[in-house]
């Protein structure tokens, strides 16, 4: 057995190799628990997230080696770890540094960008890397903003009688708190989520949250869903009827839906008791039901688990009616045979969500699509996709059409392929079309209508145009939301919110009567209690904090060093509303020939960062070759 301080993660790597398996499957335990230690865990997931380029150097330059998991890591730490060396000794670590010259000159002819980094600038701080920060919502059934950052503080204070105890690091970043708090922001789109750097110390400094279930760490895309179904329509849901979470498990959308519901009934019912106290509104609004649903057992059994602790968890504040007003009611079943018409549980069923299982390509964690990201391309595993995209069809097909008293459905995947998005969406709309042999509308037919959702209007990436997703108008597209995991700081992510047309033509009267066809009078997040909104302050140049002791799953490459979705033609980039950011005062949001110039000056500082690293390259190079002209040289004497 071998005695390095990397050989458990050599062995996880050799597992992974071994079985096909993701770094999560083989890392943690049947109830969630991880089964090596965290700095294992870590440095395997640095290596898969640059295997494809390990295997290449490795093709180039073989090296031999019996133990291919130790061999992917000691590699790693040569060439592109935070020190560029290897701890320990062993047979292996003598023949890489053997072979170092060459592996090292492959790499940077490979990958120009790593001949820039110094030992002591980690590869993830490249340019070439785009930080994802670690986003955190907190769980306001159970907690508050405010309670969830006095907890934070008063943890991170450092600790005025203790001198002995490690310096913390001065947070670089100009966070408008003191420089002994944590470094964060607000999330300029999603309400109560806030974002810090994705580093070890944000985890540890949360875990308490996490577990005493104030804080859930749910990536910003994935909150659009649960936001999108409460804020994205014209009217807020009814809460007379039952909500449905199709494809549920583990539950982090499931829970934020509980959550914005819950909110939603306690604003209605402090409207209700100001106006009138005794309106039966406020009893019904007490009773909002949200049904969870999951086929896998396992991943059932930890969506039931998950529920009971995030909702049922006393409220901090006290009142104990709030984690009563939204009951969420897992069920182990598949969706697609779910009938309302015969089952009574769903026979009430007014709003599904839908999130069904895909690729996951837009995943930065997603190391096996890392490489194959661009949307616009026949993605590699055609088959696969295919197949994906059936059920996804099949699911949404069933969503609209199988629950009569539907009127919203969100669909929605963390896939960046057209296949599975646009594609799915255009099919449905066709097949709804088809169908409704009664519509007569003048429209283009069918019972449902793409809306777009009123709480991402200032979220400016939309449908992508593709050329087989011709059946989808210009002003279809604007209606969907997509995420591109390389640009936008979060993973990749799409949406498309749904609504039955009819819904429309509801008599105005019965209307009235519904508490939840109240105006949507959402507002977008604006900064509080002295928080700047985020704008990608964890990737900017004069804001080192973070990048020092970056998280596993926190970086992706960017599209110069991996794949270009650049070329999509939805430039919409991540925008928020802070008036001080000088990005914002040059243009006005949907100005299009602002876009065009801001888009003009970050290519040409995009070809002028380019120009300076091959100068840098070729120095670099320049120096090696007369370093080993030397080496030959001293040799040869
Ligand atoms: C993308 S995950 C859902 C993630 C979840 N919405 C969240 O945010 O935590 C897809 C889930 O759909 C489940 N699933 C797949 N097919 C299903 C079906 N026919 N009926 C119900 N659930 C299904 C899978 O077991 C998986 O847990």
């Amino acid at each position: 057995m071998s005695s390095s301080p990397y050989a458990p993660a050599g062995n996880i790597l050799n597992q992974i190799i071994k079985t096909k398996k993701g770094l999560k499957a083989v890392a943690y335990n049947k109830d969630g628990e991880l089964t090596c230690s965290k700095t294992a865990y870590a440095q395997s997931s640095h290596v898969l997230q640059h295997k494809p380029l390990l295997d290449k150097i490795l093709r180039e330059v073989p090296v031999d080696a019996n133990n291919k998991g130790l061999l992917y890591i000691l590699l790693y730490e040569l060439l592109m770890g935070p020190n560029r060396a290897i701890r320990g000794g062993g047979a292996l670590k003598r023949q890489l540094l053997k072979q170092q010259e060459q592996l090292q000159a492959t790499l940077f002819r490979l990958q120009p960008s790593f001949a820039n980094m110094t030992a002591s600038s980690p590869d993830q701080s490249s340019s070439d890397y785009v930080t994802i920060p670690r986003y955190v919502r907190v769980n306001t059934i159970v907690s508050s903003m405010e309670q969830v950052l006095s907890q934070i503080d008063a943890k991170t204070k450092p600790s005025k009688n203790n001198k002995n105890k490690k310096k913390t690091k001065k947070p670089s970043l100009q966070d408008s708190s003191s420089s002994s708090k944590m470094p964060r922001y607000v999330d300029p789109h999603v309400p109560n989520v806030l974002v810090f750097p994705p580093t070890a110390s944000t985890r540890a400094n949360l875990q308490e949250l996490v577990k005493s279930q104030q804080v859930v760490l749910q990536d910003k895309s994935s909150c659009f869903s649960a936001l999108c179904m409460v804020h994205g329509f014209d009217t807020l849901p009814s809460m007379e009827g039952d909500f449905l979470d199709a494809c549920a498990a583990p539950g982090n959308k499931t829970c934020h839906l509980a959550a914005l519901l819950t909110e939603q009934a306690a604003a209605a019912a402090s409207t209700t008791t100001t106006t009138t106290s005794k309106s039966s509104s406020s009893k019904r609004a007490s009773s909002v039901v949200v049904h969870a649903l999951d086929k896998s057992k396992d991943r059932f059994e930890l969506l039931q688990r998950r529920m009971k602790e995030l909702t049922e968890t006393p409220p901090r504040d006290g009142d104990a009616k709030k984690n009563k007003v939204t009951t969420v009611e897992c069920h182990n079943a598949d969706f697609l045979s779910i009938d309302p018409e015969t089952d009574e549980t769903f026979s009430n069923v007014t709003a599904i969500m839908l999130d069904p299982s895909c690729s996951g390509s837009g995943m930065i964690s997603n190391h096996q699509e890392a490489m194959d990201r661009d949307p616009l391309s026949k993605p590699k595993n055609f088959d696969r996709i295919e197949s994906l995209s059936n059920f996804q069809f099949q699911a949404l097909q069933h969503a609209t059409s199988a629950f009569p008293k539907v009127q919203r459905v969100v669909y929605s995947t963390c896939s960046v392929y057209v296949q599975e998005n646009e594609g799915v969406v255009q099919r449905l709309l066709e097949s709804s079309s088809s169908s409704s042999s009664s519509s007569n509308d003048g429209n283009d037919g069918g019972e449902w209508e793409l809306v777009a959702p009123k709480c991402l209007d200032h979220w400016h990436r939309r449908g992508l145009e593709h050329p087989d997703v011709v059946g989808l108008s210009p002003e279809q597209l604007q209606c969907l939301i997509r995420v591109n995991p390389e640009e936008d700081g979060t993973n990749g992510f799409f949406v498309a919110c749904l609504q039955r047309k009819a819904a429309n033509k509801a008599p105005k009267k019965k209307k009235k009567k519904m508490i939840g066809a109240k105006k949507n009078t959402y507002e977008k997040p604006l900064a509080t209690m002295g928080m700047e909104l985020y704008d990608n302050q964890f990737n900017k140049d004069d804001n080192s904090t973070g990048k020092e002791e970056k998280e596993e799953t926190s970086t992706v490459l960017s599209s110069s060093a991996v794949t270009t979705m650049s070329n999509q033609k939805s430039s919409g980039k991540m925008k928020n509303d802070d008036d001080s950011s000088s990005k914002k005062k040059r243009k006005a949001e949907g100005d299009k020939e602002g876009d065009e110039e801001e888009s003009n000056i970050v290519s040409k500082k995009r070809a002028k960062k380019m120009e300076w690293k091959k100068k840098q390259r070729e120095k670099k190079l320049l120096r090696l070759a007369k370093q080993e002209q030397q080496a030959n040289n001293s040799s040869e004497q």
